[in-house]
């Protein structure tokens, strides 16, 4: 039994295989009973509403598993949804273990999710991870609709995140973009390969730590050792856990047995992190204690912030705490990321680097780096990146979407709860929308006005509606800056399409699979880095 169980599930996704690997670990007399009266539910479950339900098509589900099976070989689930698209449609009807879901895979049902019915489909599902390293769902990210939601979301367009405030921050990002310039200057010019992905993905976590707690707690520079080495060890950790297939939150029959442990390891990070950041928030209330109502801080941070809203506004330590993780954790990978695909492509294009150093050459020339005040003067750099966005969304399934109430999409019944999943990679490459969408092309978006704030429903690497990404400007901001200056600042070597591996690794940020590593050489006069 075991064996044909084994080779049916080889063929089946990696989270059905790994389900299978923790109930062979587990005591049969464990799991048998569970089993079994998860399958009466379902079955029942699944008899009823598909009785009276026009759901969506779609590949239909096992027990326990549900259509975890059917997402077949495809390496990442935006693939295998994407696949599944093309045989069911761009609204298509899934179990996820138990849980109901939705995926929506072109720009006119995205629309409907997102415009239409925005406020139908502006819940998060439960999981885990929201109620344990989302401190009760106090980040945004996790939670419902609601006060607590409308209160934080309302804190960061008006306090945080806004554009005034973006542009406050203008002057860590030029450092920390030309701190990199700098690094890999050195490295490059002794000759030496440089790995483009680490340095990103250390200036812009340390982008974000300096707008957030007002310190670096990246890389060689970080501002203090140890506990910036036990801050960054508990954020590797964070990141790990939040994209583990946590079994209770897709089959919630299974959810008190804690089968893989996940919970447990959760709980214990969650305490971790709150002592971490409590020590921040201290040292911030110790720094202001002179500070009087009214004043304006040169160098105020995030947390200053929120302790200044804190008296008028009732946020709780545990949100301050919950809040800043939620913009470091928003904040770092995703636009190194951006910047790291649009190099894969720009590399295996050799021409549209030539195209944009042009560009760069004549409007900044060649005797400094470019400065954010120099961005919308360059439309082509701004092209590449669109470009970047539509074939490589950070977030290629966003955040999951759940529904509030029963509803409808065009003739199909939604059920209440049911989890909605918008396929933005899918979306970026609809034939329906995009010529020869797989082709890496900035061009296409001279002389056009589509724009990356939602309002195009063909390209929503931001996502739109009341959900759509609150750190879009800041990380437009970082992308653009550090992108213009890594072309300005280098010769980027010309090399074939298949020398560039594009393999990608799914995530809470999907990136590619191997670091980009490449020879570069220094373009600009010396005494400009
Ligand atoms: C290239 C960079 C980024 C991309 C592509 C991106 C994309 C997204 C997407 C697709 C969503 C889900 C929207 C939805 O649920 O429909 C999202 C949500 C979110 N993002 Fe970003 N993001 C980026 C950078 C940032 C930055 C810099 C921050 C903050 C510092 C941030 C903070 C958030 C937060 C807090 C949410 C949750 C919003 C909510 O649930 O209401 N993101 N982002």
């Amino acid at each position: 039994m075991a064996d044909v169980l084994q080779a049916w599930l080889n063929s089946a996704d990696m989270k059905a295989k790994e389900l299978f690997n923790i109930m062979a670990a587990t005591s049969w007399q464990t799991w048998l009973p569970i089993a079994l009266a998860s399958v009466m539910v379902l079955v029942h479950l699944f008899r009823t509403r598909s009785k009276k339900l026009n759901l969506p098509p779609g590949p239909g589900a096992w027990p326990i598993l549900g259509s975890l099976p059917s997402l077949g070989a495809e390496k990442t689930p935006h693939r295998a949804f994407a696949a599944l698209a093309r045989r069911y449609g761009p609204v298509m009807h899934l179990r996820m273990g138990s849980v109901p879901a939705i995926v929506v895979s072109n720009a006119q049902m995205a629309e409907e999710i997102l415009r239409n019915q925005d406020s139908v489909f502006a819940n998060r599902p439960y999981m885990a991870a929201g109620k344990y390293l989302g401190f009760n769902n106090n980040m945004v990210a996790f939670a419902s609709m609601g006060p607590h939601f409308s209160k934080i979301r309302k804190i960061y367009s008006l306090h945080i995140l806004s554009a005034q405030k973006v542009q406050s921050f203008k002057g860590v990002r030029e450092e920390e973009v030309r701190a990199m310039v700098k690094f890999l200057a050195k490295d490059s010019a002794q000759g030496k390969e440089v790995n483009v992905t680490n340095k990103l993905l250390i200036m812009n976590p340390n982008n974000m730590t300096r707008m957030i707690f007002g310190k670096r707690l990246f890389g060689d520079e970080s501002d203090s050792g140890a506990e910036a080495a036990e801050f960054r060890s508990a954020m590797r950790d964070t990141t790990e856990l939040l994209v583990q297939f946590n079994l209770g939150d897709y089959i919630p029959a299974l959810k008190p047995f804690d089968l893989q442990g996940i919970e447990r390891k959760m709980k214990n990070l969650q305490r971790r992190l709150e002592k971490i950041v409590q020590v921040f928030i201290q040292e911030h209330r110790e720094r202001n204690k002179g500070v009087r109502k009214g004043d304006v801080k040169e160098d105020e941070d995030i947390i200053d912030v929120f302790l200044k809203l804190q008296g008028e506004d009732a946020v709780s330590d545990e949100t301050i705490i919950a809040v800043a993780l939620e913009l470091l954790v928003g904040g770092s990978e995703s636009s190194a990321s951006a910047v790291e695909w649009a190099l894969s492509e720009l590399l295996r294009h050799h021409h549209c680097i030539v195209k944009a150093q042009q560009e760069l050459d004549t409007v900044i020339g060649k005797n400094r780096l470019v400065e954010e005040a120099d961005i919308p003067k360059l439309p082509y750099l701004q092209a590449i990146l669109k470009e970047a966005f539509r074939l490589h969304p950070p977030g290629p399934l966003g955040l999951p979407h759940a529904s509030f109430q029963a509803t409808k999409i065009g003739k199909y019944d939604i059920p209440t709860n049911s989890t909605v999943y918008l396929n933005l990679w899918a979306i970026g490459r609809d034939p329906e929308n995009w010529q020869n969408p797989e082709e890496f092309s900035p061009d296409r978006f001279e002389n056009s006005k589509l724009n990356l704030f939602g309002q195009d429903f063909q390209l929503l690497p931001f996502a739109s509606g009341r959900r759509r990404c609150p750190g879009m400007n800041l990380a437009l901001a970082m992308a653009h800056l550090a992108l213009a200056n890594l072309l300005h600042a280098f010769e980027w070597p010309q090399l074939k399409a298949e020398e560039i591996d594009m393999t990608e690794r799914f995530g809470g940020v999907t990136v590619r699979a191997a670091p980009l590593i490449v020879s570069l050489k220094p373009r600009l006069p010396e005494f400009v880095y």
